[in-house]
């Protein structure tokens, strides 16, 4: 099903218009959850509805009129008959700052409006055209900043004469600027996008792409930078109209009142406290609730409130497991979760405990940010992982020792929208990973492979978490573990290996910095930091990844598709882990690139005894470096074997079909015939 656009001019598939929906209500739920959860925010927002409300409807609601002079009732206090008392002239105060909000709020939106319109016109021109056109708008910007604002916009408002729309006007005129900047960094940071470069692609004009890619990219943010400022300018009026360049007495406003006020501070403080606490709870409540939004609309900001349920869960499931006694009380008061698992992988063999719904999601994902993670972290100061722990309890125990990661009935679903039901997106997994060994995971598009490695890495992010199942890394439990103790782990024990190298190299720093972050991110604390040995360390990384020394000063745009992965290997393995899980590290590059990299992931792994969980489509890749394969359907491991049997006879039909599915090599007959 599709559906006409008019921003576009085309056609939507109906799937996307209910992605698209999907995200609003997903923003509306952030907004709604953040609201319930902050008190604060909801009694701000009751007020600014209410001064909103009493400005629009001050004709209604106020029995005075705000110009009538009635020297009789001159600056009368507070009382039944006048709620904020008189002013000087006899005016009734509640009645001015009613209608005074009007002047105010109007003018302030009235102001928002046009400098963003021209903070947008400008910003979008200059961020998306470039070249000279940016040239000329920003030096023009340039111009303009190197006035002080305030000075500008009184000299600007005293030209253009007193008056509600020269305040406007100057106010505009000289906060434009800061927005249009803002709004063509918003520009340059999508524009080289995906979506962007193939809209050109297709030939839609510039305005439309505009107009559409990216002003729909990034709507959100400008109405946050809205919310946010509104408050400023509301300020800025005011305090212009304070110094009386804005609104004609006898018209209220409220900067012109406190000005008004200011006379009688100490007989009748009303006059200025009335319009001044005005102005400060305005202010006040669009700047909250500017943040609130924020926080609804990039939820990452949520995460605070989500780690603090974490907390809280943990201390009950380690309460819990103290009373069923399933572990032991020594659980319980241990330093930390990893010591823990060791502890229990050492004293309980086979002993793993019972699969629980308790299931240990980690928020995080596959943004670069968190990708870089995977590679660097806090030192793990000497966390007693299961290599020599387990001492020597007989066979069994070595068994364990040898078992460098497992999973154990694991299942991930993705938490449905309100209302809906769970999506069920692994289920029942059961792994194992030996120590020296490369496990072979293989299925289809949408099997579950990613998702398994990013549970086995523990960054699940948010719709999805695990709901069951044990995942033992080195021994430890990690039920149990909260984000810190994953970071620990992630980079020294466990690294992961991104299908596209981008998603994992930070474009702005050089090969040599991004290793060396990595490299200090695990380094014993307190450990000196001599900057010739790191770089002599990263250096000799680089050779071993087949990499030239001047990669070390070279950005990732300056690399080839092989020499990024590379790089990628590189950093993965810089505080040599027991662990790598490749993510079909080769399918973004060509034939010889490949072998070559999959040479140098065969000759890293053998070389430094690691562990690999090689994830692909591709079950020849995976023949010529995998000891056993796993494969995954819908979610499922449906077979496990070693590479010659699952080759050779293999038992699953599904897993025939993926052999049969493998090209051959052999030269089509009518092409030979041609010869
Ligand atoms: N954030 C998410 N929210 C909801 N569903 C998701 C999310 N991420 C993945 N899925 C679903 O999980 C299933 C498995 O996806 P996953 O990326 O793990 O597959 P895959 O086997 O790695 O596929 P590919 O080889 O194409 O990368 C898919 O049906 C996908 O739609």
């Amino acid at each position: 099903m599709w559906r006409s656009t008019s921003l576009t001019d085309g056609w939507i598939r109906e799937s996307d218009w209910n992605r698209r929906d999907s995200m609003d209500n997903r923003f509306r739920q952030r907004l709604f959850v953040a609201l319930k959860k902050d008190p604060l925010a909801v009694f701000l927002l009751a007020i600014l509805a209410v001064v909103i409300v009493m400005s629009i409807g001050g004709a209604w609601f106020s029995g005075y009129d705000p110009l009538k002079v009635d020297y009789k009732q001159a600056l009368l206090p507070p009382s039944g008959d006048h709620w904020l008392g008189t002013d000087n002239y006899g005016r009734d105060v509640l009645s001015r700052l009613m209608h005074g909000g009007a002047s105010s709020l109007g003018a302030s939106v009235l102001a928002v409006s046009l400098i963003i319109s021209l903070g947008l016109l400008i910003g979008l021109a200059a961020g998306y055209f470039g070249g000279w056109v940016d040239m000329v708008l920003t030096r023009l910007m340039d111009v303009l900043f190197s006035f002080p604002q305030l000075v500008l916009a009184i000299a600007l408002a005293s030209l253009l004469g007193p008056g509600l729309m020269s305040l406007m006007i100057a106010v505009a005129a000289v906060a434009w600027p800061s927005f249009a900047r803002i709004f063509r960094s918003y520009v340059l940071s999508v524009r080289n996008e995906g979506y962007v470069l193939a809209a050109k692609t297709s030939g839609i004009p510039a305005w439309k792409i505009i107009g559409t890619h990216i002003l729909g990219s990034i709507a959100g943010p400008i109405l946050v930078l809205v919310t946010l400022d509104m408050g400023n300018i509301i300020l800025s009026i005011a305090s212009m109209s304070f110094l009386g360049l804005g609104i004609r007495p006898p018209q209220p406003e409220w900067g012109a009142m406190l000005n008004e006020g200011r006379a009688y501070i100490e007989e009748a403080p009303w006059l200025f406290l009335a319009p001044g606490l005005t102005i400060f709870a305005t202010v006040l409540a669009t700047n909250y609730l500017g943040d609130t939004l924020k926080d609804a609309l990039e939820p990452r900001t949520l995460h605070m409130p989500r780690l603090f349920e974490r907390r809280k869960k943990r201390s009950g499931s380690v309460e819990a497991m103290g009373q069923s006694g399933r572990e032991s009380a020594a659980g319980d008061q241990g330093p930390s979760p990893l010591a823990q698992g060791t502890a229990q992988a050492a004293e309980s063999g086979s002993r793993l405990p019972a699969h629980t719904k308790r299931g240990a999601s980690a928020n995080s994902g596959r943004e670069r940010s968190a990708l870089a993670k995977t590679s660097g972290a806090v030192p793990p100061g000497g966390m007693p992982f299961a290599a020599g722990a387990a001492g020597s309890r007989g066979d069994q125990a070595a068994e364990n020792r040898a078992c460098v990661l497992s999973a154990e009935g694991l299942c991930v679903s993705a938490r449905a929208e309100r209302g809906g039901s769970r999506k069920p997106i692994l289920e029942d997994i059961g792994l194992q990973l030996q120590r020296g060994e490369c496990l072979g995971l293989v299925g289809e598009s949408g099997s579950g492979k990613s998702t398994l490695a990013l549970a086995l890495m523990g960054l699940l992010r948010s719709p999805l978490e695990t709901t069951s199942g044990t995942i033992r890394l080195l021994g430890a439990d990690t039920r149990l573990w909260e984000w810190n103790d994953w970071r620990k782990a992630r980079g020294s024990r466990i690294a992961y290996i991104t299908q596209d190298p981008m998603d994992s190299l930070n474009p702005v720093l050089t090969v040599g910095e991004q290793l060396q972050e990595c490299l200090a991110a695990h380094r014993e604390s307190g450990a000196a930091a001599n900057k010739s040995e790191i770089k002599a360390k990263v250096l000799k990384l680089l050779q071993q990844t087949g990499l030239a020394a001047e990669v070390y000063g070279q950005y990732p745009h300056q690399l080839s598709g092989g020499m990024r992965q590379r790089v990628v290997i590189a950093m993965a393995i810089v505080n040599e882990p027991q662990i790598i899980i490749a993510d079909e590290p080769t399918t973004a590059l060509d034939v010889s690139t490949q072998a070559r990299i999959m040479e140098l992931l065969a000759t890293l792994q053998r070389e430094r005894n690691m562990s690999m969980i090689f994830i692909t489509h591709d079950l020849r890749l995976v023949a010529n470096i995998a000891d056993r394969i796993c494969v995954m359907k819908n979610g499922r491991m449906i077979e496990q074997g070693d590479v010659r049997s699952l080759f050779t006879e293999p038992r699953e039909a599904y897993t025939q079909q993926l052999l049969k599915a493998i090209p051959s090599l052999r030269i089509p007959p009518h092409i030979r015939q041609a010869k």
